[in-house]
């Protein structure tokens, strides 16, 4: 079920003296409409369902509302055209949790904000997000074009989620778009950043390897190792045309994004993380991106919506700077 903008999220500090320059997200953020030019449009994803149904732990659904709400202080700097586009929830009927129908919803809803120019930035929710996002794009690009895309997706994730689960959850979403995209005829282009050798199962790396993912393990992705990531990454970028930036909180130290499902042991130091993130935004390529898996109740002093908002506000001033 979609719901529109609550324009009462957007609240906070004023600091009149400062004229222009001083103005907030909140100061400037507008209810998405019909009519909305370029700029950049915030979707919620307000979904656990796959978390629950992967076993993990529920409040994925909160994530929303506590990145907004982080968001809202944030300073206007080279992203300065800002819609609210509401939120998306599962609609739970009997036994069944919706998510399939919430995902299928977030898709037309993308679809349609790609269709207008907009740079869509979408807020989880759990890690099924993944599925609905590559489906938007998908959907758009196959109205928009003869032959098939050339779409990479960047996910930056201590886990693969290609899990092979009959069930779509939190943990399938890369190997559902491998399927489709197989269906489609199109090439699956998948790299995914951050892996942990220890949160991921020998079948998972094998499922990724027949897939023909390209991944870098947390242990590889030091702050001494930026360089060589950051030339990985544009290997990639370069032979692709189309991105799908998806950032997976739990990529981050367990202490600096406490607040999600599987806290990483180790994780991907933040300034690795904000380089990656600059360079996937900076590329021109960026088509939509969102941020998945915050769980407000295991936050700690709101530190992982802090970090999730500070890295949507990054990939946004990046994409209004280009
Ligand atoms: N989206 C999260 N996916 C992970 C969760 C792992 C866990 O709960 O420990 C996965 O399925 O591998
Ligand atoms: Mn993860
Ligand atoms: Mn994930």
């Amino acid at each position: 079920m979609h719901t529109p903008a609550d324009m009462t999220q957007w609240k906070g500090r004023v600091d009149a003296a400062e004229g222009q320059a001083g103005r907030r997200w909140h100061q400037i953020m507008q209810p998405w409409a019909p009519e909305a030019g370029q700029g950049v449009a915030l979707t919620g994803f307000a979904c656990d369902a796959g978390v629950h149904r992967n076993h993990g732990r529920p409040g994925a659904r909160k994530g929303p509302g506590a990145i907004r709400s982080m968001l809202s202080n944030m300073p206007v700097l080279d992203c300065q055209t800002l819609y609210d586009a509401g939120d998306i929830a599962p609609v739970a009927s009997g036994t069944h949790d919706g998510l399939e129908q919430a995902q299928d919803e977030l898709s037309s809803h993308l679809a349609g904000l790609l269709a207008q120019g907009l740079l869509p930035i979408t807020l989880g929710g759990g890690h099924e997000i993944a599925f609905g996002s590559f489906e938007g794009l998908a959907r758009h690009l196959a109205a928009s074009s003869g032959s098939p895309p050339r779409i990479g997706i960047v996910n930056l994730d201590a886990h693969f989620d290609l899990r092979q689960d009959d069930r779509a959850s939190s943990g399938t979403p890369f190997r559902q778009i491998a399927e489709n995209c197989r269906q489609r005829g199109w090439p699956f282009n998948y790299c995914c950043l951050g892996v942990s050798r220890y949160a991921n199962t020998q079948a998972l790396f094998d499922r990724a390897e027949s897939l023909g993912v390209g991944w870098m393990l947390d242990e590889e992705l030091g702050t001494s190792d930026r360089t060589n990531a950051l030339s990985r990454l544009d290997a990639f970028l370069h032979s692709v045309d189309h991105v799908y930036f998806t950032i997976c909180l739990d990529v981050l130290p367990a202490c600096v994004a406490p607040g999600v499902s599987a806290p990483a042991a180790r994780g991907v130091p933040l300034e690795v993380v904000e380089a990656l993130a600059d360079h996937v935004a900076a590329s021109g390529k960026m088509r939509l991106a969102d941020i998945a898996e915050l769980n407000p109740d295991f936050d700690i002093d709101h530190r992982s919506a802090r970090v999730a908002a500070r890295l949507v506000a990054r990939i946004a001033n990046q994409a209004g700077a280009l």
